[in-house]
């Protein structure tokens, strides 16, 4: 890259996220003439308040949640088993301090380029922090991540009303909680307060649970979730009146009193006060730029952006790969365009829920074959007391090609990977049969799968299987 010293830095990267935090490695690899400005708490949204203490909260409510089966394994005495909820969210902030930690670590490392304070966006070379110091760049990269949306009603709750970024640091929770919003969040969150024993009463301005479109498997979804919460989908709920007593929620006929709310009604990209209409570019309604997820480049200038600020898939993995792609950019001659991966979204409830590759879609031609398996009586599942859920393939009718999957299923975090890789690779479904699977296990689920849809596609090639597994043998192993 030309290092044009005209300017303070070669890259100024607003927001030390886990987006910022890629795009930052990606910079280091070229030049040490960079900056990384937060605004603060430093430490990134998944390590503070996002996937690490969520998942950290679901592995303690699972776990409890295995009491219900202990008797049926013949284990006895499960019923004295009582959750103790301030414990468990003092081991949550426990663990999440060690990740935050070790975030805390490398940001302390880069001394004085790493920059406390709010940025503004002055012109496409020039930052602005806490309106006081300008700084200049040749390349901007913005990775602000975003916040939590509450409906404004909502806000008058005071302390009563969580959300995400709340939840963690209560020292403990009432006894009947509201969740407002089954995207990924909320239903991951309403799960783990359901298993550990608080009242849940969960509600879905729409039918669609932890975005999955495929409405077989949200029906799924849906059974397994009223097995501990009470849910009210489909309608907008709204706040009726609130006192010592408790908070009123009505949704349709229905109403029921509650001791506090977690809101998880989605969240909205960090671009307030960003001055981005000082770029001098094309802003959409919602005040944000176009972006080419192939290079994360905005129009022709020299600035890249990166992560949950573009709210196109609001995950970790993204964040970094989008964040690799902004930082490599920022230093590069010419921005080169990258290929994205295949689209992978798992949310971990138990079963846990995923989207792989091309979603569902109602509007599907006759090019699209289906296949699914029904975990009831899936061999390895009902050993283990897991035996529920449903797993949908979409693979292109004429060849096979697996396209995508939707599924709420046992050990469904790794059959998504699986998928994921498969889809990745371009593999057919009749290529996928042909490769082992050990008995028993989880994934002769996804074998079955796997051949109902092979039965409804055309083979494009040759898809007998290979001399040493005969198609009577396959049948066997089921
Ligand atoms: C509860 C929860 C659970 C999640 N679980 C998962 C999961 O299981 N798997 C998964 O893949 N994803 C999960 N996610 C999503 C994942 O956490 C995000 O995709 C990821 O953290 C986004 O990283 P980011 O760098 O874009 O944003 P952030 O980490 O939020 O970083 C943005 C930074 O920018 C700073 N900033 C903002 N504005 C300014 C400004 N003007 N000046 C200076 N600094 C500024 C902020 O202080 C912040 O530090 C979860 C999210 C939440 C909330
Ligand atoms: N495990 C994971 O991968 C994971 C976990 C959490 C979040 N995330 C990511 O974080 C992002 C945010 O997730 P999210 O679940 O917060 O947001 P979301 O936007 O996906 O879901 C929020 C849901 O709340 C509903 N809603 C909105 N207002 C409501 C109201 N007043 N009452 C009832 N329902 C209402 C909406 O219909 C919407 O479906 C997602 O893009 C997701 O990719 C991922």
């Amino acid at each position: 890259m030309n290092a044009l010293h005209s300017y303070d830095y070669d890259v100024l990267i607003i927001g030390a996220g886990s987006a910022g935090l890629a795009a930052l490695r990606a910079v280091r690899r070229h030049t040490q003439r960079f900056a990384l400005i937060d605004a603060g708490p430093w430490g990134t949204t998944c390590a503070r308040v996002g996937c690490m203490p969520s998942k950290l909260l679901l592995e303690a409510a699972h776990a409890y949640e295995r009491r219900h089966q202990l008797e049926a394994f013949g284990v006895h005495g499960a019923d004295q088993l009582r959750a103790d909820v301030p414990a468990v969210l003092q081991r949550v902030r426990d663990e999440r301090d060690r990740f935050v930690a070790g975030v805390l670590k490398s940001i302390e490392a880069l001394g004085p380029r790493a920059i406390q304070g709010r940025a503004r966006i002055v012109d496409p070379h020039t930052v602005e922090i806490d309106g006081q110091r300008r700084l200049s760049a040749r390349s901007l990269v913005i990775a602000t991540g975003s916040k939590p949306h509450v409906p404004e009603e909502w806000q008058t709750l005071g302390p009563r009303l969580l959300t995400t970024d709340t939840l963690f640091e209560q020292p403990d929770l009432p006894r009947r909680m509201a969740v407002l919003g089954l995207g990924p969040l909320g239903t991951e969150m309403a799960q783990a307060l359901a298993q550990l024993g608080i009242e849940v009463t969960a509600f879905h301005a729409s039918a669609t649970l932890a975005g999955l479109a495929d409405p077989k498997v949200n029906a799924a979804l849906r059974q397994s979730l009223e097995r501990s919460m009470q849910l009210q989908v489909g309608q907008t709920p709204a706040l009726g009146e609130s006192g010592p007593a408790g908070i009123t929620i009505h949704a349709g006929d229905f109403s029921t009193q509650v001791d506090a709310v977690l809101a998880a009604t989605g969240r909205r990209p960090a671009i307030e006060g960003l001055g981005l209409e000082n770029l001098g570019i094309a802003l959409d309604p919602h005040g944000l730029p176009e972006i080419d997820r192939h290079t994360m480049q905005l129009e022709q200038l020299s600035v890249f952006w990166a992560g949950d600020v573009n709210p196109d898939r609001a995950l970790l993995h993204e964040a970094a790969d989008e964040g690799e792609i902004a930082g490599s950019n920022a230093v590069a001659e010419h921005p080169r365009a990258y290929k994205r991966r295949t689209p992978l979204a798992i949310t971990f409830t138990e079963p846990s829920v995923a989207t792989v590759g091309l979603a569902y879609d109602d509007h599907w031609s006759d090019e699209v074959a289906i296949g699914a398996v029904d975990f009831a009586n899936q061999g390895r599942a009902r050993m283990g007391l897991r035996n529920e859920g449903v797993l949908r393939l979409y693979a292109r009718r004429d060849g096979g090609e697996l396209l995508g999957a939707q599924l709420c299923a046992p050990a469904g975090e790794h059959l998504a990977h699986l998928l994921a890789w498969a889809i990745a690779r371009g593999s057919s479904v009749a290529e996928l049969l042909e490769l082992p699977f050990y008995h028993p296990v989880i994934e002769e689920g996804l074998r079955t799968a796997l051949r109902d849809v092979q039965a409804h596609v055309h083979a494009a090639r040759d898809t007998a299987p290979p001399a040493y597994c005969a198609p009577s043998d396959l049948d066997g192993l089921e």
